[in-house]
């Protein structure tokens, strides 16, 4: 673990990776932007890149070295907003696409933040408590130059949690010489954080989802659902839907892939993974090969775990007729082809996973006011907007004739260019 002999990740071409499907999803979008495509450009380009070496020194003694990254896509309308993720395949093209991504969600929700992310190369499950700890508090460190309350604000993602903002808030406030709350959201409710944050994402893809099935005329009882990824998004969608009468009829997680057809007992299975740290175990049928998950008979699936998942090598086996992205970059664009020509309705992640960083903006206002909403007030709130932002994604679509990516990409990057243009470029 002392010295790493790989080629640093950011060494390695960008647009192979996540990047590359981001800029593939810009250039979609840029002939329905109209005279606002003259500043098509500031999107393709990160404003700002941060690589930091994160070293710690191990329980053994022995000195470990992390790439992390901070990157801030646009800050336009905002500060940047987005989480931190620490995982095992983190790459500069991952983080850069992962910031634009909240570029464009941000503004499609119309939260008035610009889009960051950052993360940590680091399989975390390697590391101890207090490792983990140290390694937080680090990268903290070295990125505290260029986080604030008014300037980018992290928040979790893939393999962070509410601790981990909990140590990152105590660092920055260390480095301020002042508690600073607001630097970060998804915080723990007893520093400040927000009700409802913990659920806002998974909550979100479910409300997304039932107007989703609604527009098809369907109803949600009894339909048939797959989940790849039970995590936070993953599980909490899984569990709302199942407490709605759907069947979660698969769950795939890094360990295994669980099927029960006449669906799965969510509650007891979030139960085995607080325990046991994942579905492997649990008393349920497992498929053995993983990557007929993908071809699975169900209703309804929801990309949860990674970015790109679906790809044109499982694309045409998918049998749902509704996919609901809870992940960021689950479905590569090619991909996304195959599907719209099989009639496959996809909610873009964009709008289907922006639940987290609406209760995010909220818990950030609530920091700055020192005023608490209760979680009913929240879950209001939050509905309203999720349905809201994806009435109009829905009537765009419709009107332009495009998919529900596209439509959500038209919204988001209007209001983005439109406020780089009024901005101005001179000091
Ligand atoms: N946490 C949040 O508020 C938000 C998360 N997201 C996105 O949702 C996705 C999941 O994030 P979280 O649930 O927060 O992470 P998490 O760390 O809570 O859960 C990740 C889940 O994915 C599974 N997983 C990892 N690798 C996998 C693989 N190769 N195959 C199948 N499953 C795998 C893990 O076992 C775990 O169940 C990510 O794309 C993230 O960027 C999007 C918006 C907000
Ligand atoms: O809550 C936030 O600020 C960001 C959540 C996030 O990372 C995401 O939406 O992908």
């Amino acid at each position: 673990m002392a010295i790493q002999h790989e080629l640093p990740s950011y060494l390695r071409p960008l647009e192979t990776g996540p990047w590359g499907d981001y800029l593939e999803q810009i250039d979609r979008v840029t002939p329905h932007l109209g005279p606002l495509a003259r500043w098509v450009e500031t999107l393709k380009r990160p404003k700002r890149i941060l690589i930091v070496d994160v070293p710690i020194e191990r329980d053994d003694g022995t000195i470990a070295h992390f790439e992390g990254y901070r990157v801030q896509h646009n800050t336009s309308r905002g500060p940047g907003k987005g989480g931190v993720r620490f995982h095992q395949d983190v790459s500069l093209s991952e983080v850069m696409a992962l910031a634009a991504w909240m570029t464009v969600k941000n503004a499609a929700v119309n939260v008035p933040y610009g889009g960051a992310k950052g993360g940590i190369r680091v399989n975390p499950k390697t590391l101890s408590h207090a490792e983990v700890q140290r390694m937080t508090r680090r990268y903290t460190s070295e990125i505290n130059i260029i986080i604030g309350p008014n300037k980018d604000i992290p928040a979790p993602d893939v393999n962070t949690n509410e601790q981990i903002m909990a140590w990152m808030m105590d660092t920055y406030s260390m480095n301020q010489g002042s508690t600073a709350s607001g630097v970060v959201t998804g915080k723990p409710i007893s520093l400040g954080g927000s009700l409802g944050r913990h659920e806002a994402t998974g909550r979100g893809v479910f409300v997304v989802g039932a107007e989703a099935v609604k527009r098809l005329g369907k109803d949600l009882k009894g339909m048939r659902i797959a989940v790849q990824g039970f995590g936070n998004v993953g599980g909490i969608a899984a569990r709302l839907f199942s407490e709605a009468g759907a069947k979660i009829v698969a769950v795939q997680d890094h360990a295994a892939t669980l099927i029960n057809e006449a669906g799965l007992d969510i509650h007891a299975l979030q139960n085995h993974v607080r325990h046991h740290g994942s579905i492997a175990g649990f008393a349920a049928e497992e498929l053995k090969d993983q990557a007929a998950f993908w071809e699975l008979d169900c209703d309804i699936l929801i990309p949860a775990a990674l970015e790109q998942q679906i790809t044109p090598a499982n694309a045409h086996k998918i049998r749902a007729k509704l996919i609901i992205e809870g992940a960021n970059g689950p479905t590569v664009p090619a991909a996304d082809d195959i599907l719209h020509e099989k009639g496959v309705l996809i909610v873009p992640d964009v709008i289907a996973n922006a639940g987290g960083v609406t209760v995010s903006y909220f818990e950030w206002v609530q920091d700055f006011s020192s005023f608490f909403w209760t979680e009913d007030e929240i879950n209001q709130r939050l509905t309203r907007i999720m349905q809201e932002a994806f009435a109009a994604v829905w009537q765009l679509a419709e009107e332009k004739k495009v998919s529900l990516r596209t439509a959500a990409f038209i919204v988001g990057c209007t209001r983005v260019l439109r406020a780089r243009e009024m901005r101005g470029l001179y000091p």
